[in-house]
């Protein structure tokens, strides 16, 4: 039996619950085998961000090495890259290698610190974007790579389209986390729009949900799953994280990576 693999390139949460260990929780639970390389270790928690060291370029590229030369992972993924020589050096190594690439174009936590370089963003737009085969911008990440406000649904549409036929990824998710009403997310895969919908959850407890998202697409594609239903699979898998919320940490808290198979806590 060979099991489906993915690769995070990512940064950390030493309280588990976004970066590179909300990624590997989500390939677990996907029954994906995960593998991670670290590119900045962050002390974090729910309450916010406290500090962040980033690795060395080379030390980063020895880590990618060491998965390459051993497990070819059939998707990576990308979180928080914070400097531009990260990204090049990612770029160069990923260039060559025929699996699939999901981009979770990090800039901002949701605490409000910076994760990424002001000048990078114009690396991802111009370096990683070209790549990918599916980008997973949030609205405020989104703005930031086609250079319009986005307010609405059809704002949304839009700028995955921009991302696809401009940027040139092979599909773009826009997520509606940060829009009003129903948390809407727009697929764009080159031909045509998809829409996944769920109830906006009233909740604090949504650190990370970007990177689960992320992470279960790149399990799905990793499974040879096709991107429409990779990126459904995300969603049911978020919104149950989202709903069966574990109240865990003192501030804005994690997501429940049982909640999708198991419908709720895993000890109830
Ligand atoms: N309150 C909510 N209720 C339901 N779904 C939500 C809610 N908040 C976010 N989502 C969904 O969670 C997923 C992640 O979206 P979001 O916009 O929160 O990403 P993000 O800002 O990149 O997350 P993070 O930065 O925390 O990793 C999307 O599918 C979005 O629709
Ligand atoms: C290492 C890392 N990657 C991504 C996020 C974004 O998650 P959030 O916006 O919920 O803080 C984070 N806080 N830390």
């Amino acid at each position: 039996m060979k099991v489906a693999s993915a690769l995070t390139i990512a940064g950390t949460d030493p309280t588990g619950g976004a970066g590179i260990q909300a990624d590997l929780k989500s390939f677990q639970e996907r029954e994906v085998y995960g593998m991670s390389v670290v590119t900045s270790v962050v002390a974090q928690n729910t309450l916010g961000v406290q500090s962040i060291q980033h690795l060395p370029v080379d030390f980063i590229e020895k880590q990618l090495h060491a998965v390459f030369e051993d497990i070819t992972p059939d998707a990576v993924k990308t979180g928080m890259i914070a400097t531009i020589d990260m990204m090049e050096m990612i770029a160069k190594n990923l260039k060559d290698k025929n699996v699939h690439y999901v981009i979770d174009p990090v800039m901002v936590a949701k605490s409000g610190h910076s994760l990424m370089e002001e000048q990078s963003r114009e690396v991802i737009r111009k370096v990683l974007v070209p790549l990918a085969t599916v980008v997973t911008p949030n609205v405020p990440e989104a703005e930031s790579l086609v250079g319009f406000e986005i307010h609405s649904t059809e704002d949304a549409e839009k700028a995955a389209k921009v991302i696809v036929n401009e940027l040139g990824s092979k599909a773009a998710v826009v997520k509606g986390g940060h829009l009003v009403g129903e948390a809407i997310d727009v697929l764009y895969d080159g031909k045509e729009f998809s829409y996944f919908k769920s109830e906006r959850f009233d909740t604090k407890h949504t650190h990370g949900t970007g990177c689960t998202f992320s992470a279960v697409i790149t399990a799905e594609l990793a499974k040879g799953k096709p991107i429409a239903e990779a990126v459904a699979t995300g969603k049911a898998y978020i919104s149950d994280a989202i709903k069966y919320t574990l109240g865990v940490g003192k501030g804005n808290g994690p997501t429940n990576h049982w909640g999708y198979r198991l419908k709720g806590l895993p000890n109830q």
